[in-house]
């Protein structure tokens, strides 16, 4: 066993071993032959079971590895400088101390270890592996005055683009946007201008008003058409999006321009909906389509008027997120669409003022790589707009940051991800209300913490919503208020609503949930007006999604790629706003991590430690109760305590509900299952940093609450949520081919994620 198994031999539960006691050989057996007394004895000798024989070895293993974490610890405490595992000798004695005051902490348990079922719970603070970073190689410049990259830029204005005149008022009074942002002053006289007629690739920060961009002068030159056009007139545009989310939010602001001209309908397609009320709008007519592949080419294929919709007229093709489009295996649906499109003979004497071309629109977050094979294939004589500022930054084939986003990076061990979070998000209540004190009425503040896979969204929703029954649940139940007496987070004063609502979103909620659960995160309302949302989300949720003032991003679990966390972190600072994003890693090779993604962070960022700017400040100068004990009902006589033995039990408050709920119990299993399997889809290059074999498997579960690693890391839950493996027969499958299904299936779930 290596030294970093450490936390999984603490976790073994010791047997009374009794009846095998009983049985060894000291009865004698006679008669018959050798074969059958054999057998005898050796049924009345029960062959110990793998735990057991690592329990007899764990007496002779205790002694040095228990030295080992004494001379761990040690190094640990010379190690003046490094960051995080602070913790002192004092500190260490002080929690095992208390461990047997709160119920079972540390190297000690709940009952006494001798005792039957007896469990050893690991620490939260001890045995965690060191963390090697110990200087800030991109610290951030905190004095140096940083310019939005992404703010429309002051000096320009709409009409010097040669934009539509009514369009122009309607942004101003209507969209309260009165400047054009850096792509957008690229853009828009490209497309404009009847000269060019070449296909664009359009790469450029997130937030950076992309959409408008190529909305904006497609909507402009037909209203400068001599010719009248309404909704009869035909299909102009056909935009393609990866996730319904983002095609809707498309389809929205299409919608919002197309205000001042009622005669132009757009027109949305996409999976999850009903197909015949779709065929009914593309009946009644439509100028734009905005759509996912699936459905879009499921219409071109088989509702003739659909095909009907595009003769003549259709002069734009636009492929959002091109990158995203390939990632999730759409190449030969686009392919299909386009052959279809193409097919189709264009009318160019109709409209003579639009190109007598289709002029295909790429737009990526990345110019590289499978993108640039489909750019091969739909672009013609392309050109590149780029939002990058000629020499300002990186080479690299992906646009940076936007300037004003403040990236911090936490190196947190597994063990204490989940308090870490639960500290992390109570620092953000506590800023909230502080911000919102004198002010009437209160700031809406907007959370994001992005999660692997859906059974990880769940299990947070659940750990952080559910753990007094106090909440109410509001859209189904993907959304929850938190009600007065909640606990979830320290900083919650019980006599007063806690002010905070939390929302899971992922791609195995139907459509109509992830829809409003989107739009009640978005819109300021009675129920959400000066409150802190919260939102638990997959990457479902990174593409695109333009949320009103999200003011910081979490990536608790790693991106799956850099395209994926510069999505992720782009819901935040968008249009010139400001905005926080957090980003957790693991010690050891997931530290390497930071090198690989400091070329799209040129102007650095900050590293913080999780014990002493997360956890400490979250659970200092206070008293978290025992979940299983109502010792201090009354405030004033509660005890301060260290913020550490606050944190421990916080986490305890965890893990019992976990094992006195069998449902929730189920949800963490499953959680931390898929967790795993999703941590072994990371990209080959990047799996030198997030490489499953250098998990700690036992450190990880307890951050999903669990105080011992699950058996069968393959095991399939039955309905009941039981692990159904013991009724099936041992698979003969070799270990790698189990990890490469595990793989194989974890990318199928994450495809089906976007459920298109
Ligand atoms: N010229 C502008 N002035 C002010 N706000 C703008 C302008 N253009 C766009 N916006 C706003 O900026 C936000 C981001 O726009 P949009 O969603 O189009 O960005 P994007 O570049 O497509 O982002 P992503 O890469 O994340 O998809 C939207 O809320 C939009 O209304």
């Amino acid at each position: 066993m290596s030294a970093n198994d450490d936390g999984m031999i603490l976790n073994f539960v010791t047997s009374s071993g009794s009846a095998a006691d009983e049985a060894t050989g000291t009865k004698k057996i006679t008669g018959g032959r050798w074969k059958d007394r054999r057998k005898l004895r050796m049924q009345l000798q029960p062959k110990p079971n793998k735990r057991e024989q690592e329990e007899e070895g764990l007496a002779d293993d205790l002694e040095p590895k228990k030295k080992k974490h004494e001379s761990d610890r040690k190094n640990a405490e010379q190690r003046s400088g490094k960051i995080g595992n602070r913790q002192t000798k004092s500190l260490d004695d002080k929690l095992t101390n208390e461990n047997h005051n709160t119920g079972g902490r540390s190297n000690k348990g709940q009952l006494p270890p001798n005792t039957p079922g007896a469990q050893i719970v690991s620490s939260l603070f001890t045995s965690n592996r060191d963390i090697a970073t110990s200087k800030n190689t991109n610290a951030k410049d905190e004095s140096a005055l940083v310019n939005p990259s992404n703010a429309p830029l002051t000096g320009d204005d709409f009409e010097s683009l040669h934009t539509n005149e009514t369009l122009v008022q309607h942004l101003k009074g209507k969209m309260e946007i009165t400047k054009p942002t850096s792509i957008q002053k690229k853009v828009i006289p490209h497309l404009i201008s009847p000269k060019n007629d070449n296909d664009l690739f359009i790469n450029a920060q997130t937030g950076s008003g992309k959409t408008l961009a190529f909305l904006l002068p497609i909507v402009s030159q037909i209203l400068d058409m001599k010719s009248h056009v309404h909704r009869k007139s035909g299909c102009f545009a056909l935009v393609i999006a990866p996730t319904r989310e983002l095609a809707s939010q498309i389809y929205q602001v299409a919608l919002q321009l197309t205000q001042c001209c009622h005669f132009l309908v757009p027109c949305l397609l996409i999976g999850g909906e009903r197909k015949k009320s779709e065929k009914a709008r593309l009946r009644k007519g439509c100028n734009f389509i905005v759509g996912t592949p699936g459905r879009v080419l499921d219409h071109l294929q088989n509702t003739k008027v659909a095909r009907e919709q595009l003769s003549s007229s259709l002069r734009y093709i636009i492929l959002d997120e091109g990158d995203k489009l390939m990632e999730l295996g759409f190449e030969e649906t686009l392919t299909d669409i386009l052959k279809i499109v193409h097919g189709i003979p264009l009318n160019s004497s109709k409209f003579p003022s639009l190109p007598n071309r289709i002029i295909h629109i790429l737009c990526s977050a990345t110019t590289k790589g499978h993108v640039k094979k489909l750019g091969d294939v739909v672009l013609q004589n392309y050109k590149l707009i780029s939002g990058k500022e000629k020499g300002k930054y990186s080479k690299s084939e992906l646009a940076a940051v936007p300037d004003q986003l403040k990236q911090t990076i936490t190196i947190v061990p597994p063990k204490l991800r989940l308090v870490t979070l639960g500290g992390e998000l109570n620092n953000i209540t506590k800023r909230h209300y502080h911000s919102n004190e004198d002010a009437e009425p209160g700031v809406t503040t907007r959370t994001m913490v992005f999660l692997s896979c859906s059974d990880s969204v769940e299990f947070h929703y659940e750990a952080f919503s559910s753990a007094d029954s106090a909440y109410k649940n509001c859209v189904s139940d993907s959304v929850r208020e938190l009600t007065r007496g909640s606990t979830v987070l320290p900083c919650f004063d019980l006599s007063k609503q806690p002010q905070v609502v939390l929302y899971k979103l992922h791609g195995s909620l139907s459509q109509p949930i992830r829809s409003s659960t989107l739009k009640h995160f978005s819109t300021d309302n009675d129920a959400t007006k000066g409150k802190h949302l919260i939102m638990f989300c997959t990457d479902v949720a990174s593409r695109g999604l333009d949320l009103p003032d999200v003011g910081a991003v979490i990536e608790l679990d790693p991106p799956f790629s850099v395209e994926d966390h510069l999505h992720r972190i782009g819901r935040t600072a968008r249009a010139g706003r400001s905005g926080e994003s957090l980003l957790f890693l693991l010690p050891g090779e997931e530290e390497g991590y930071m090198d690989h993604i400091r070329k799209y962070h040129p102007l650095g960022w900050s590293l913080v430690k999780y014990d002493e700017d997360i956890l400490e400040p979250a659970f200092k100068a206070l008293h978290v109760e025992r979940s299983d004990k109502q010792q201090y009902r009354d405030e004033n006589k509660k005890e301060v305590l260290n913020w550490d033995t606050n944190a421990t039990t916080w986490h305890l408050n965890v893990e019992r509900r976990i094992l006195e709920d069998s449902t929730f119990k189920s949800v963490a299993l499953k959680a931390y299952m898929s967790h795993v399997r999703a941590y072994t889809t990371h990209i080959s290059s990047e799996k030198q940093f997030f490489n499953v074999k250098c998990l700690h498997l036992g450190h990880l579960a307890k951050s999903f609450g669990l105080r011992e690693r699950p058996k069968s890391m393959g095991m399939q839950n039955n309905k009941n949520g039981k692990d159904s493996s013991e009724n099936k027969k041992p698979s003969k499958e070799g270990a790698k081919n189990k990890m490469w299904r595990m793989a194989r299936n974890a990318v199928k779930e994450s495809v089906s994620e976007f459920n298109y």
